[in-house]
Formats: structure tokens, C-alpha cells, sequence
């Protein structure tokens, strides 16, 4: 039986360092029970304070960080190194401070890579990457228009099959991207939905509403789907 919780705190500084604090403890807590942690991380601008929050913590020490396996939810599908990928600004913010494996980082490919521009390719390549996922925590942001991963609201590809998709013509820049389908998302073991700021709003409160149309509304994980906000994202719900 999977559980949702929801979450709120002050503002989105707290927000970050306690979603930072449960990461950390969810890390070594998968690494206790199955000698290894399977994280997803989000693009987006809180997730890259949560990632800041991370290598502050004192209790990131805890963490054998050559055992964790490091996911995306979603990827710009933009050259290598590009300031916009999801992958350089999770590397910039706390990956390249890190003592990991780096055949454990699995970065989503970028359009300068084994397949080129090609984003099915791509997709298929990540796909492949990914296997049967056993994601522990699988973190998403939550757009205005209430996308999660690359997954927008009466988009035809965010209803494509496979573990992760192409995603072409996003209605935000840029155009192409490489998503984890839906399906993929709610295998993960818990799905956390982390939001800050009144932009998100009306999203969260229609989400949480249970509105079917948005992506965010059908991001439940198998164990535990836990939203995690500030007072400012939390005050339509
Ligand atoms: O483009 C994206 O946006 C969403 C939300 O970002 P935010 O800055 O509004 O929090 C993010 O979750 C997604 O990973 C990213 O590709």
C-alpha cells in the first residue's frame, strides 16, 4: 500500500536543507539494507539547492558515495557541458565535489554524443543503461504548468511507453529532450515532489487535487509519494 505525504516548511532555504537531511538519511539507509542506493535527481532550480544543501550536511559522511548510482529524471537535450543540461548544473552544485564512481554517474546522453543529435537514440541508449531500474528515490520538480521530468500536460510524447522517451516540441526550451517515461517514474520505490515558490501554486494545489491531466498528479512512487514544499507552493492546495 503506497502512502502520500505532504510536507510543507517556511520558505524554500528550509525546504532545501531538509530535503537535503532526508536524502542523505535515505542514501545510507538504502545502503544499510541493499549495499547500494539507485537516487534520481531533477533538474530545476530548487533541486540545484537541495544538491548545494547536500554538501554542506555534516552527516553526508555517512554516505559511501562509491556505492550510489546516480540517475535523471529528465535531461535538455543539449551538447555536453552546455550551463542548461540538468547534468552540468547537478555536477557544478555538488557531483564534481564528490568522491563517486563515475561508470555510476549515468548522465543522460547529450545531443553531441554516441547518437548525435538523434534523441530516440539517445533515449533508447539510457533506456538500455537503466535496465529493470530499482530506483530508491526518485526526486522531481514541479513546473507552473504542472510537468515533472519532461513530462508536460497534453503532451503526446509524455503518454510514450519505455523506460525513458524523447520528448520533441516542449512547450519550454529547450525543444528536444529525454525524459523517464511515466511508468518509469511510478516504479521508482518513493517519488518525491519538491516545490518552492508561488508559481507553483496552482500546479501543486491541482496535483494534490488529484487533476488526472497533470503529470505531476499521476508521479506516485510504489511505497511512498511525498510532497515536499514551502508555505509559498503549498497555499492553493
Ligand atoms: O525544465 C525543467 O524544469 C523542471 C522545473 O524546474 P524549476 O526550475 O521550475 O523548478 C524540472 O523539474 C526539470 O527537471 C527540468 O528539466
Amino acid at each position: 500500500m503506497s502512502e502520500t505525504v505532504v510536507v510543507v516548511v517556511p520558505d524554500a532555504d528550509v525546504l532545501a536543507s531538509s530535503v537535503a537531511a532526508r536524502l542523505v538519511t535515505s542514501i545510507i539507509d538504502a545502503q544499510a539494507v541493499r549495499g547500494r542506493a539507485d537516487v534520481v535527481l531533477t533538474g530545476g532550480r530548487v533541486a540545484a539547492k537541495v544538491l548545494r544543501a547536500v554538501k554542506e550536511l555534516p552527516a553526508s559522511a555517512a554516505i559511501d558515495w562509491s556505492r550510489v548510482d546516480l540517475w535523471w529524471g529528465d535531461e535538455r537535450f543539449l551538447p555536453s557541458g552546455d550551463p542548461d543540461r540538468n547534468e552540468t548544473q547537478a555536477r557544478e552544485a555538488l557531483l564534481d565535489a564528490l568522491p563517486l564512481d563515475p561508470a555510476r554517474v549515468h548522465a543522460m546522453p547529450a545531443s553531441d554524443g554516441p547518437d548525435g543529435d538523434d534523441a530516440e537514440a539517445a533515449a533508447a541508449r539510457y533506456s538500455t543503461e537503466a535496465g529493470t531500474p530499482q530506483f530508491d528515490v526518485l526526486m522531481l520538480g514541479v513546473g507552473e504548468d504542472g510537468h515533472v521530468a519532461s513530462l508536460f500536460p497534453g503532451h503526446p510524447d509524455a503518454e510514450k511507453a519505455g523506460t525513458a522517451i524523447a520528448v520533441h516540441n516542449s512547450p519550454k526550451p529547450p525543444p528536444t529532450r529525454i525524459s523517464l517515461s511515466l511508468a518509469t517514474i511510478r516504479s521508482a520505490k518513493e517519488v518525491w515532489l519538491v516545490a518552492a515558490g508561488p508559481d507553483k501554486a496552482v500546479s501543486v494545489g491541482a496535483a494534490l487535487g488529484g487533476d488526472q491531466s497533470l503529470p505531476a498528479a499521476r508521479a506516485t512512487g510504489t511505497s511512498r509519494t511525498l510532497w515536499l514544499l514551502d508555505t509559498a507552493a503549498a497555499a492553493k492546495r
